[in-house]
């Protein structure tokens, strides 16, 4: 019987990638890339193959993962097997906390951590000037989600996929490349992997197609990921030649932004086709939208129904907007605003680097030990909106949250007893709607910080400290230093 080496399989594989990356221009030698790693299949071979190229390319790389804590104890198991697997390969690591809580009329829990996702690692990438963001889907995601994109009447937006390069940071090197393939990577390679048990809804369907669907399609056409993967680069082809024809018909047809929103012209709307009246629509509703994401088809229907006929202002069901028409005229603008899914407590990972994010004022906190000696420097020049205490005395579970009533506080620098935070809040002036949203730090033993408003004395570095926690709060806050 013929003996099959393991290379050959495995130096295709890396040849598909290699060849989407310099075919599609995913990056260039000598780039910064922020890796997303979950420790599923897909980003583990990820990481791994972009850990190989580093060398030649002259690559700086940095892991990312995100733990929402949404399955418990696993969710912990997911966090500590990317750690070790960071760890044995010298690759810095960045672990995020989220915490995402559905609201009613919000989309589904899954699409919130999606999009809480790539907003913080987004930023995580601007704060470590990394180029790209490199996430691990495969042909085979591709193929399910044009299939799930088909299954809820998508157009041709939705059925051209997923692109290789999205807003010009994300980059999917695995795209060309089938999930079988990285499975047998991962075995040639002897990489572990973690499997995500998590059966919500959308994970569900998407289940069903990869196990039931799937084998009855690849049955009747053995390369069926491959073609779905082909056609969707084709179509993706006709909608950014369509998307750029209607960007011209919008700037024609918008006379002046109108309150962060637009303003048209009814009856030159009403001479244009249906099809690219339902093109405007989308892309008037997708620009109002914070994370960009497209509207489904009833809801730019009812868009153009009302602005074809409608007179009252309607409210569309795409993250509240509200047409009004004036004359021939018509106005597409936000409703009342609604706030991002809200954050409870979040634990703060103080073992590894970490940043958690708080939605309530759009602030990321950066969390690092340090020894006595490298804290040094940040304690000579402390900042508002940077604070350094002694890592023993916070102890752990160390806690971001909003405040709660009856918090007490020991300001540093005051003197006398502790303080009521409530009347801190008032003294610093800090209005009461932003009282509800700004962030508290919170140990075991009390509030350790209210970012860019106070430290409390009792957590502070002191002579025989050793090892020290340095957080630092990047975006919101108060810019006008601490009081
Ligand atoms: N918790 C997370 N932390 C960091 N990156 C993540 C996380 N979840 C998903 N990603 C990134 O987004 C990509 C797609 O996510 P999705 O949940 O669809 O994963 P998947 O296809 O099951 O991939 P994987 O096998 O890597 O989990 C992943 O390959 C990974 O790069």
């Amino acid at each position: 019987m013929a003996v099959r080496s393991v290379r050959p399989a495995r130096t295709a594989f890396l040849k598909h990638v290699i060849l989407a990356i310099r075919r599609q221009r995913l990056f260039s030698p000598g780039q910064h890339l922020l890796i997303a790693v979950s420790g599923g299949p897909d980003s583990t071979a990820l990481a791994s193959v972009l850990t190989r190229l580093a060398p030649k390319w002259r690559l700086r790389l940095t892991a990312v993962h995100v733990n929402y804590r949404l399955r418990g104890a696993e969710s912990d198991e997911d966090e500590a097997s990317v750690i070790s697997f960071c760890k044995g390969r010298k690759l810095p690591l960045r672990v995020l906390r989220l915490a995402v809580a559905k609201r009613s009329g919000q989309s589904s829990l899954q699409a919130l951590a999606r999009e809480a996702r790539y907003d913080a690692m987004k930023r995580l990438a601007e704060e470590i000037e990394a180029d790209r963001i490199a996430v691990g889907h495969t042909a085979d995601d591709q193929a399910e989600t044009m299939l799930l994109w088909m299954l809820r009447g998508a157009g041709l937006t939705g059925l051209a996929g997923m692109p290789f390069v999205r807003d010009s940071t994300v980059i999917r090197p695995l795209l060309a490349v089938t999930r079988k393939q990285v499975l047998s990577y991962l075995k040639q390679e002897k990489l572990s992997y973690r499997e995500d048990s998590s059966n919500a809804t959308e994970r569900y369907k998407r289940n069903r197609i990869r196990h039931e669907l799937m084998p009855i399609l690849s049955s009747l056409s053995p390369k069926i990921v491959t073609h779905l993967q082909q056609s969707a680069e084709l179509l993706r082809e006709d909608e950014r030649y369509l998307d750029q024809v209607t960007r011209e018909h919008l700037s024609a047809l918008v006379t002046s932004p109108d309150n962060g929103g637009v303003r048209m012209d009814g009856r030159a709307f009403a001479l244009l086709h249906p099809a690219l009246q339902r093109r405007v629509l989308r892309m008037v509703l997708r620009n109002l939208d914070d994370i960009r994401r497209a509207p489904g088809a009833r809801v730019v229907e009812a868009a153009r129904r009302f602005v074809l006929s409608g007179r009252r202002p309607v409210c569309v069901p795409h993250r509240n907007v509200r047409l009004m028409r004036q004359g021939h005229w018509f106005s597409i603008a936000r409703g009342t605003h609604s706030a991002p899914g809200m954050l409870q407590a979040i634990e703060v990972p103080v073992a590894v680097p970490s940043v958690v994010a708080w939605a309530g004022t759009n602030t990321q906190f950066h969390v690092q030990l340090l020894s006595r000696q490298e804290a040094e420097p940040f304690l000579r020049a402390e900042m508002a909106n940077r604070a350094v205490f002694d890592a023993d005395l916070v102890g752990t579970p160390l806690v971001l949250r909003g405040w709660r009533p009856g918090d007490r506080f020991k300001p540093a620098g005051m003197k006398g007893k502790s303080k009521k935070l409530q009347d801190l809040f008032t003294d610093v002036k800090l209005p009461r709607d932003k009282r509800t949203v700004h962030p508290v730090l919170a140990a075991p033993d009390g509030i350790v910080w209210i970012p860019g408003i106070r430290r409390d004395e009792r957590f502070l570095v002191r002579d025989r400290s050793t090892r020290c926690l340095l957080v630092t709060m990047i975006g919101g806050g108060n810019e006008k230093g601490e009081r």
